[in-house]
């Protein structure tokens, strides 16, 4: 994080102030102590040795997703909510020391078939339970289709503007645009595809405060967050704090992760109803993001999300490959 933590205020949830336009900067986005109600989580012990990995807190909405509610899952080994197959696949794919960047997905053969998305933060590991909405058969065709296009874009300009319209086919959002920060993290919007009844806000400028330091820092770690319904109550982790610790469970990595209210209240000034944006990291350094916009909630795939990412990776690299072309040919 840019700002180290002891900057940041804690929660309200544990006493913290009310986060307003001045202390917003210092807003502990990381630990919302709950998630987006579209999906359920649940954070588990995971040591190789010892106890077995026993769930030690669930989002509050768990029962609408498996057969079990969040006080008889606390305290079950992995094993009794998910069988032998898939969490020995959790725990060999996330061994102690696994980066909170690494996630492991499978599906979940429940009567709906689920995704289950697992990642590892220190000694625990965090899975995220979502519905698998039906797949529309253009959604490879699109990521293929945005692979080729990618790699042909001759020019910078020519590059973000492929993107955008890439990831709008693969996405379905009404808006998608290419955000670049300034040295200064200000911003800009230098590349746009919308809706023909939307006006545009290509060239458009932000001040550096639109995106603050702690959740530019948190986009560097993790490549995709999003909002999939500003108007949706989140569902809160129960109990609050993770019990062996009485400390909150870190959710940069969770896809579920309940968005800054201050954000939420942004997007609703916008029209906007749902936003899911992809980082862009050139060097190590958070380049811009691809920023998309619906102005009805939209729930966002994992497959979806995953396409999107590859996109954003793609991004990474041939952005690095024009920008050192550029200062070649000085
Ligand atoms: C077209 C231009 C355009 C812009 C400039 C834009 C901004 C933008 N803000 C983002 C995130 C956050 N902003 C704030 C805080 C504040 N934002 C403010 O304006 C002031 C009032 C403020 C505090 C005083 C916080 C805490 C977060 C973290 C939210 C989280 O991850 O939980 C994101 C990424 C998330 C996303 O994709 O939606 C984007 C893309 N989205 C656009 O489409």
């Amino acid at each position: 994080m840019t700002s180290p933590k002891d900057d940041l205020l804690p929660p309200s949830y544990l006493g913290g102030p009310q986060i307003t336009g001045e202390n917003c900067h210092r807003e502990a986005i990381h630990i919302p102590g709950s998630i987006q109600p579209h999906g359920a989580l649940l954070v588990v012990r995971a040591e190789n040795e010892g106890p077995p990995h026993e769930v030690l807190q669930a989002s509050e909405n768990l029962g609408e997703f498996l057969e079990i509610g969040p006080a008889a899952a606390l305290g079950q080994p992995l094993e009794a909510l998910f069988g032998p197959q898939v969490s020995r696949g959790i725990v060999q794919a996330l061994p102690l020391g696994t980066t909170d960047r690494l996630q492991y997905r499978t599906t979940l053969q429940t009567p709906t078939p689920l995704a289950l998305t697992a990642h590892r933060v220190e000694e625990r590991l965090v899975l995220e339970i979502e519905a698998i909405p039906a797949e529309s058969s253009e959604d490879n065709n699109h990521l293929r289709n945005a692979v080729f296009a990618l790699e042909s874009a001759q020019t910078l300009a020519g590059l973000l503007e492929t993107a955008a319209e890439a990831a709008r086919n693969l996405s379905g959002f009404d808006r998608v645009m290419l955000y670049r920060f300034a040295e200064d993290n200000s911003g800009e919007v230098v590349a746009e595809s919308c809706r023909t009844d939307l006006a545009p806000f290509l060239g458009h400028r932000f001040p550096e405060s639109d995106i603050p330091a702690q959740a530019r820092a948190l986009y560097v770690r993790h490549a995709l967050r999003l909002t999939a319904d500003v108007g949706a109550a989140p569902s809160p982790l129960t109990p609050r704090l993770d019990p062996l610790t009485q400390a909150p469970t870190p959710l940069g990595g969770a896809v579920l992760r309940a968005t800054s209210p201050m954000h939420l209240h942004y997007l609703r000034n916008m029209g906007v109803a749902s936003s899911l944006s992809v980082s862009i990291v050139v060097d190590g350094r958070l380049w811009g993001l691809i920023s998309c916009h619906h102005h009805t909630p939209r729930v966002t795939s994992p497959s979806v999300r995953a396409a999107l990412e590859e996109v954003g990776r793609l991004l990474n690299l041939q952005i690095q490959l024009k920008e050192q072309a550029d200062v070649a040919a000085f």
